[in-house]
């Protein structure tokens, strides 16, 4: 019942005016999220390296009936860009209501060689990078009761060979932006944060990475970005798409839900009278 409940109590007028950032939304399923959004009439700011892609995008975008569509080019390896984006994407939006987290730098599927360098940039662009745009957008969102929505994957839940670096990033995400969630309902803090767990879907980076490699059934970009989006906006904790119907009720860990609730007792409640406390 709740799960139908949720599913039909979304409609693409909660979206309508609402001012969304989308990162990595030059090509595969955060473009896709892109053009959702602005079929549903919101705002929208695109960011990836490729101006030219994301010129693409926005045009696109206003085609298909954004309230606004702008594009900021930079990489999210390069700490001064990731540190002044909310900035310059919010003020381009007027605010913020929601922030769509979904870049991931490339990194082949492969045995780990003990390459430091290829796991510090996994690090830094698929988790470091998330840290600092939410750092930033967090006064935004407080303001709009709005919502931080995190890309992960099946790989950020269940330990998956080939993807060491990958996979520690995912679950880096998991760890801080199911913490950072806690710390928010501690705190009275209404910002929700919504946490993706995607199994394979039929994006070009991904088609190409597991050719030869994997034989695993994927879904389709354009529905993905919209159960994306649609989770985000109903504020859920947790979204599975793509991954086979009988591992959502694994990937749930009801043990682990109660043990977050039971540990939450322990502290000293006083701590979480305001979001500015001192350990
Ligand atoms: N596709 C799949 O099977 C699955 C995907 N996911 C997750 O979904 C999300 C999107 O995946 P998918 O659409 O396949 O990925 P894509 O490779 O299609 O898109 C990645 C995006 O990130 C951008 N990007 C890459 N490097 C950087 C960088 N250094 N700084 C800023 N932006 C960068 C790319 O643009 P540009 O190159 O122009 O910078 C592109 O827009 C990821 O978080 C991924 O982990 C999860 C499970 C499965
Ligand atoms: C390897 C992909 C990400 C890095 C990348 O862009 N490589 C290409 C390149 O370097 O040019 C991974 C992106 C999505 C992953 C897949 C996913 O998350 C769903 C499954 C999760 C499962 O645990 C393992 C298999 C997955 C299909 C997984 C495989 C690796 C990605 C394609």
């Amino acid at each position: 019942h709740y799960l139908y409940s949720a599913r039909d109590a979304f409609t693409p007028a909660m979206l309508q005016g609402k001012r969304v950032i989308v990162t990595g939304s030059s090509m595969g399923i955060g473009e896709q999220m892109a053009y959702r959004l602005a079929e549903m009439g919101a705002h929208v700011v695109v960011t990836s390296r490729s101006q030219e892609a994301l010129q693409k995008v926005t045009s696109r975008c206003l085609e298909l009936g954004a309230a606004s569509a702008h594009y900021l080019v930079g990489s999210m390896e390069d700490k001064a860009f990731t540190e002044s984006f909310v900035a310059r994407a919010s003020e381009l939006l007027g605010g913020l209501d929601m922030l769509v987290l979904n870049h991931i730098t490339s990194c082949p599927m492969s045995l780990f060689r003990g390459d430091m360098n290829m796991v510090r940039r996994v690090m830094e662009v698929n988790f470091l990078s998330y840290v600092t745009l939410t750092a930033a957008a967090e006064p935004l969102l407080s303001r709009s009761n709005g919502s931080i929505v995190v890309v992960s994957s099946l790989a950020g839940k269940v330990p998956t060979p080939l993807v060491a670096p990958y996979s520690a990033s995912k679950f880096a995400l998991d760890g801080f932006f199911s913490s950072l969630r806690r710390e928010y309902s501690m705190t009275k803090v209404n910002v929700s944060v919504t946490l993706c767990v995607l199994g394979l879907i039929d994006t070009n980076t991904a088609m190409r990475a597991v050719e030869g490699i994997m034989s695993m059934p994927s879904a389709p970009k354009e529905e993905c970005a919209l159960e994306i989006l649609r989770a985000g906006a109903l504020r859920q904790e947790e979204m599975y798409y793509g991954a086979s119907t009988w591992m959502s009720p694994l990937l749930m860990n009801p043990g682990r839900k109660l043990l977050e609730v039971l540990l939450s007792d322990y502290f000293n409640a006083n701590l979480f009278v305001s979001k500015k406390t001192d350990p």
